[in-house]
């Protein structure tokens, strides 16, 4: 079959543009249709499109850090994802840029076959209040005041199933999904999530009066409600934000549309030691 591959390069970094270039020469010359994302495109002079367009692709390569990723992912939907690492971290992307090409290639191998490919699906968050929905989150949920620290926090009270499970001043409460245990969920001391549990973790930031961090099923419905402050923030993954007018009612729950990873998998305990 025609295989179409899109290719995301982190912006601004040489390096990721260079191992752009090299892909492209070996995956053209070999007859696969490439897209370049908009930026990348600009600095190396070749045709690109919007990276949502690449949601058609039979596979879409992410040349960066976690944040590129995050980013692919956001445009991207459950289209194939591989994972460069060209990032200080890097946890979600586990293939080395000297392995890029013969990873992809292989991929694009089995693809012309039509041999299935291994696929990782990573569940993602919706949150929604009031009139509005935010982007999909693959890392976490973020429901905080109007800033961190002294003077900043609010009022959250935290439901599962409609039960009340913790009430009280913090900075904020966050809900991360197995691959965000990692992230933000780790630095307020929640527990990290093997990627192979289905789970949900729900953990208060810097609470006056703190419960544990609490693990629940994928399918609760989760309500963080929010008074007490004159304005708080819902935010996906760090970047997609809404703006609540307290008191105001934040849902969380599974996203229909799980985020697809292909080729190699990182080996999720080595990985930790990228994050000390
Ligand atoms: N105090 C914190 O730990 C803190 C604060 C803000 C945001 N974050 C994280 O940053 C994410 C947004 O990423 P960004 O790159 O756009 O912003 P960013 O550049 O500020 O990234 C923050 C760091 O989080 C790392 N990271 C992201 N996802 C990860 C994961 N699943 N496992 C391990 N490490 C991960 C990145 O590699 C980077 O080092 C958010 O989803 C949130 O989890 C963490
Ligand atoms: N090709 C691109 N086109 C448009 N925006 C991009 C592109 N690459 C990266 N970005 C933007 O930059 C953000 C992620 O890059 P960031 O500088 O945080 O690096 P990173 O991938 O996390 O790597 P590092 O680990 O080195 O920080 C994305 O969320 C996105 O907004």
């Amino acid at each position: 079959m025609d295989v179409d591959v899109g290719i995301v390069a982190q912006r601004g970094n040489e390096r990721a543009q260079q191992l752009t270039e090299a892909l492209l020469d070996v995956l053209e010359s070999d007859s696969v249709a490439v897209a370049v994302d908009e930026e990348t495109g600009d600095a190396i002079d070749v045709v690109s499109v919007p990276v949502t367009e690449m949601a058609d692709s039979d596979l879409v390569v992410s040349i960066g850090g976690d944040g590129t990723l995050l980013f692919v992912a956001r445009e991207v939907g459950s289209t194939p994802i591989l994972g460069v690492n060209l990032g200080e971290v890097g946890f979600l992307n586990a293939v080395s840029p000297a392995d890029a090409v013969d990873v992809v290639t292989d991929l694009v191998d089995r693809l012309r076959r039509g041999d299935p490919l291994e696929r990782r699906t990573l569940e993602r968050l919706r949150a929604r209040g009031d009139g509005w929905t935010l982007e999909p989150a693959l890392n976490e949920i973020v429901v905080h005041g109007p800033r961190r620290g002294h003077g900043g926090g609010a009022t959250i009270e935290i439901r599962v199933d409609g039960t009340r499970y913790a009430d009280g001043h913090a900075d904020g409460v966050l809900v991360a999904t197995p691959t965000g245990s990692t992230a933000y969920n780790l630095s307020e001391g929640g527990p990290l999530v093997h990627p192979t549990a289905d789970a949900l973790v729900v953990t208060q930031m810097a609470a006056e009066d703190s419960m544990p961090p609490l693990v629940v099923d994928p399918g609760a419905e989760l309500e963080l409600a929010v008074t007490g402050a004159e304005t708080a923030y819902a935010i996906s993954d760090g970047r997609n934000r809404h703006q609540l007018e307290s008191p105001a009612t934040v849902s969380v729950s599974l996203a229909a549309d799980p985020v697809t990873l292909v080729g190699p998998r990182t080996n999720f305990f080595d990985g930790l030691e990228k994050l000390e």
